[in-house]
Parts: structure tokens; C-alpha cells; sequence
């Protein structure tokens, strides 16, 4: 198995660093969405450029509402960053309907996005909070299964989005390898079906399933469960931990073992805010000393 360092390398003091793309949805409590991609992005040393899909209006309790952008300016913002910085990945998060599906497909088709394009696409399928308020329209679903999960270099479902999107309820490691060779038969290259609550209450073990080398390439990696009930944003920091390790020209299954080191970290030194749940927390990097260096 490859060593996977626990830190992604930095760019030196005025170079300009490797660069990835959100297409997410802001979070207006800062835990989840846009908001927990550009804290990891920022703290792995990667400078994220954004399109913004929805405005939530979200706190550590539940989303009570929110207004999805117009299908062309998301579209826009795509290109506009696209064209003039330039990307090693993107990641898709929270895309609130089809109009905003379709117009993230066909703009990421035209740049080489995801696909058999040379910039790899993450797609978090994000359908829900973890409160159970819906962040995807119930009829866009045949529009994330037909058209995003086929250009996905990876599709990165927790168990409920696996079970509206494939119809199979995971409960063992049989059926998490059946739902993963579902998204890959509706043309993902990889799938990563999240297990955090699979099988035993003491583990989180997520099964990788793929395209790699000669043939297909299976990889269970799993962690100790971290006794903690602040995991807002989990989902979408493993994302963006996948995205910046494959910006950097890392394998899927290397990249993942850097991004499950990575949530894992945040779980570890996530902490309480507000009345609900409050978020994994990437801010542990920053602990400790900030010498003058000039
Ligand atoms: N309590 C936990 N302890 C350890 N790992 C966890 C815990 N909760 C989630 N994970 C891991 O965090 C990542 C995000 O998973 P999950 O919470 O299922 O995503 P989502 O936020 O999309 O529901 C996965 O790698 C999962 O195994
Ligand atoms: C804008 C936005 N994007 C994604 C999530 C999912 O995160 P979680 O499952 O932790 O609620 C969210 N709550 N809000």
C-alpha cells in the first residue's frame, strides 16, 4: 500500500498555489456547503475558486430556506474562473434542481471537467442536511443520476443519498459493494459509499470501488468512530479533501486515503456551536505557534 502523507505540499510564499473549484451551495452557519470547502481548502494550502448555486439560510438547527442562483450565472461563474485561473479539480456540493444540474453539466462538458476531461470532477450528491431538510429538488433526481453522476470522476453518496439514488437500503459490506457497482453502472468512474453508520457502531469504514490499473480496483477504508455528535460538513470536507488530493495529481484511492486521514483529523477536533450540531473542524491546523518570519 502507498504512504500517504497527512499533509498536502504547500507553495512557497508568492508562488501561486494548485487551484480547485467549488459548485456548492453557502451555509450561512459556516459548518457545511461553501463555507466548510473554502475553511479545508484553504487550511490543505490549495487557493479555492467558487460557484455559488443556493443561498441557505441554515444555523446549527436545520435550513429553513433557500434561494437557488440563476442556471446561467452558476454557469457563468464556472467559466469565468475556468478560463482565466485555471483548475486541477472541481467538486460539485448542494445543486438545489435540474435548470442548475443541467447547466453545471453541460458548462463542466464544454471545459474538459469531469468526464474523459483532464480536470477530475468530485460529485458529493447532496440531496439533504443532516437535519433532514431537503437541499435538492425531489425531481431532479433522474437528472443526478442521468446526466452529473456519468461525468463524475468519483461520486461520493452517504447511505441515505445511495438509497435514493439507487434504491438499495446498504446495511453490510454486500450491499455497500452492490450500491457502489450501481453509481459505477450509471457511469461514475469511481464510487465511494460513505459508511459512517454501517455495520457496528465502533467503525465508519467507506468501500471505494473503480476503474484502477488493470481492472478493478476495491479499497475498504475504514477508522474508528469518533465519538462525537458535532459532524456538520463531514461529507463535504472528505469532498474537498478528495478534490485538492487529486488537483495534486493523486490516484482516487491515494487521494482518499489522504482525505479519510483528513476528516478524520476535523472529526477529532470538531466542536459545539449553536443549540444543534456543530461542525468537524479543519481549524486544528492552525493551533500552535505563528512566528515572525520577516
Ligand atoms: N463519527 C465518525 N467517526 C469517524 N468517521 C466518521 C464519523 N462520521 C462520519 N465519518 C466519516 O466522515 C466521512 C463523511 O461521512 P458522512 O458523515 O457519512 O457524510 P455526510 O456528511 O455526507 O453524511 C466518511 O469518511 C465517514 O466514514
Ligand atoms: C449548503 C449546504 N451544503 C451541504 C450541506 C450538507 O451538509 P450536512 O449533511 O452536514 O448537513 C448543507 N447542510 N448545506
Amino acid at each position: 500500500m502507498t504512504e500517504t502523507p497527512a499533509l498536502l505540499p504547500t507553495a512557497p510564499d508568492g508562488a501561486t498555489p494548485v487551484r480547485v473549484l467549488t459548485i456548492a451551495g453557502s451555509d450561512s452557519g459556516g459548518g457545511a456547503g461553501i463555507q466548510a470547502d473554502m475553511r479545508s481548502f484553504a487550511l490543505m494550502g490549495v487557493h479555492a475558486c467558487v460557484a455559488v448555486t443556493a443561498v441557505t439560510v441554515q444555523n446549527s438547527t436545520g435550513v429553513s430556506g433557500y434561494q437557488a442562483i440563476d442556471p446561467p450565472i452558476v454557469a457563468d461563474q464556472i467559466r469565468a474562473v475556468v478560463t482565466d485561473i485555471g483548475i486541477g479539480a472541481a467538486k460539485t456540493g448542494m445543486l438545489a434542481s435540474s435548470a442548475i444540474i443541467n447547466a453545471v453539466v453541460s458548462t463542466c462538458a464544454d471545459l474538459g471537467i469531469g468526464g474523459d476531461g483532464d480536470i477530475p470532477l468530485v460529485v458529493d450528491p447532496v440531496c439533504a442536511s443532516m437535519h433532514g431538510d431537503p437541499l435538492l429538488a425531489a425531481d431532479a433526481l433522474d437528472d443526478l443520476r442521468a446526466a452529473l453522476i456519468p461525468r463524475a470522476t468519483i461520486v461520493t453518496p452517504n447511505l441515505d443519498e445511495v438509497r435514493l439514488i439507487t434504491g438499495i437500503d446498504v446495511v453490510d459490506e454486500k450491499t455497500q459493494r452492490a450500491a457502489a457497482r450501481a453509481l459505477l453502472d450509471l457511469g461514475a468512474r469511481w464510487a465511494l459509499v460513505k459508511g459512517g453508520h454501517l455495520r457496528s457502531s465502533d467503525r465508519s469504514p467507506d468501500l471505494l470501488l473503480g476503474a484502477g490499473g488493470s481492472g478493478e480496483t476495491e479499497l475498504e477504508i475504514d477508522h474508528e468512530r469518533i465519538d462525537t455528535g458535532h459532524d456538520h460538513g463531514a461529507g463535504d470536507t472528505l469532498a474537498a479533501a478528495l478534490t485538492a488530493a487529486l488537483a495534486h495529481g493523486y490516484s482516487v484511492p491515494d487521494a482518499l486515503r489522504f482525505a479519510k486521514g483528513w476528516v478524520t483529523r476535523c472529526l477529532i477536533a470538531a466542536y459545539p456551536l449553536g443549540a444543534g450540531h456543530g461542525p468537524v473542524n479543519p481549524l486544528w491546523r492552525v493551533a500552535g505557534d505563528f512566528p515572525p518570519t520577516r
